[in-house]
């Protein structure tokens, strides 16, 4: 089935500007036709609002290109299993999807525009649909978890243990999205910080970050003793065949977490190979897993870790250099290793960019696009721009 995107983008930027009021009147929509579905989204949406109308309109935006499209969806609608969706709700979704767009765009809407809108979504829930089919019934939906361990590390951030009660699938450098009773619904994607363990026990560090209603839950309200619900873990940015040939591992914040599972799954290989590390953090006091750092470091003598920091007395924006700086210092003479960053969505475009300078093929670079596009620190394409809360004056002029 060909699609034409060329006028999905050209209507989309009809009625990009008034994207905040399209969500809504999306919600509304599909609340007011199918009360059925209201309990599976939180219940103060402002947080969560664009985010199933974000990834509608990337995806549709991606039907050219139907491989990306569907490496894109096949997790999702695998994730989706723990929303309960099932395919009865998808048109449900398409219909007010195509609603709020034709009330927005006034007289730009045409036959034409409709039915490449039908056709994108058409595609979008039939692979959607196939990849939640092909699960095995017996996989959960989600997983209960006990939390055996909560730490502030720092004033924002906490290292949490969970114990999940089934048997949880999962490797290294995969994530997984969590929710808390604390807050109903509101789910997010965090890397799981260890390669599997015997007792089963995972590991997540977590940033409160501005009105963030998950983090600020996780952060500060949840304790031991307390339970999380877990998504199914998934995420291509594990170990690869190779890897036992020599690492560079690129981390930066609370991106830490799942390059501390990828050093674990190395430990586990029979003859791991080198590791270097290069850890980032804007201020001495935000490097939050000390003590997991050295006991790694002083366990293995294949991995090398320096911290970039900013200089005495610098500003904290000057460790943004010093990690672009010791990146290059130790690629320049390493074009064939394979790389894992993880970190600010900025901070892994700004690695990239320096190791495609050095020659660095793109296949051997590895980071989680997933985590990105559900982070605060987010590129603005067109979709996105769902995604980002911006304040727009001239629709929020009171
Ligand atoms: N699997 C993944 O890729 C994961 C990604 N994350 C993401 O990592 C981020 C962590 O946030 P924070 O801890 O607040 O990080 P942060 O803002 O404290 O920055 C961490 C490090 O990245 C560097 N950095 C930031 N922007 C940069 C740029 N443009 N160029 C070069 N270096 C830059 C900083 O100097 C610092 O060393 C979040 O956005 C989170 O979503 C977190 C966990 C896993």
């Amino acid at each position: 089935m060909s699609i034409n995107t060329a006028l999905i983008e050209w209507s989309f930027s009809v009625v990009e500007r008034r994207a905040d009021q399209l969500s809504k009147y999306f919600y509304a929509h599909l609340f007011h036709h199918n009360p059925g579905v209201r309990h599976m989204f939180p219940e103060q949406m402002d947080e969560q609002q664009d985010r199933l109308f974000a990834a509608l309109t990337a995806a549709a935006m991606n039907a050219a290109d139907p491989e990306a499209l569907v490496a894109y969806l096949r997790p999702l609608g695998f994730d989706h299993r723990k929303f309960d969706t099932r395919p009865e709700h998808y048109p449900a979704v398409g219909a007010s999807l195509i609603a709020a767009l034709k009330m927005f765009s006034g007289d730009a809407w045409t036959q034409e525009i409709e039915e490449a809108w039908v056709a994108a979504y058409g595609l979008i829930s039939q692979v959607m649909i196939a990849a939640a089919e092909e699960v095995p019934a017996s996989t959960p939906r989600w997983w209960d978890a006990e939390v055996v361990h909560h730490e502030l590390r720092t004033g924002d951030i906490a290292v949490l243990t969970v114990r999940p009660h089934l048997p949880y699938p999962f490797e290294a450098g995969q994530h997984a999205a969590l929710t808390v009773p604390e807050a109903p619904q509101v789910w997010r994607p965090y890397s799981i910080a260890n390669a599997p363990r015997i007792d089963g026990s995972l590991e997540f560090h977590v940033r409160r970050i501005e009105r963030g209603r998950l983090s600020t839950a996780l952060v500060d309200r949840v304790r031991s003793g307390g339970s999380v619900r877990l998504g199914p873990a998934i995420g291509s940015m594990t170990l690869q065949p190779d890897s036992g040939h020599g690492l560079l591992c690129v981390a930066g914040g609370t991106g830490w977490a799942p390059v501390k599972a990828i050093i674990e799954a190395v430990a586990a290989l029979p003859r791991p190979g080198e590791v270097r590390l290069i850890l980032g953090a804007r201020t001495e006091r935000e490097v939050y897993d000390l003590d997991g750092l050295e006991r790694l470091a002083k366990t293995y003598d294949w991995l090398d870790v320096t911290a970039a920091l900013p200089p005495e007395g610098g500003e904290p924006e000057e460790a943004d250099a010093e990690l672009l700086r010791q990146v290059g210092e130790y690629a320049r003479n390493r074009p064939g290793r394979q790389v894992y960053v993880s970190g600010p969505s900025g901070m892994v475009r700004a690695v990239e960019k320096q190791l495609g300078a050095l020659g660095f093929d793109p296949d051997h670079i590895r980071r989680d696009a997933y985590i990105h596009q559900h982070s605060t620190d987010r590129p603005t394409s067109p979709a996105e721009w769902f995604l980002s809360k911006r304040d727009i004056p001239w629709i929020h002029s009171r």
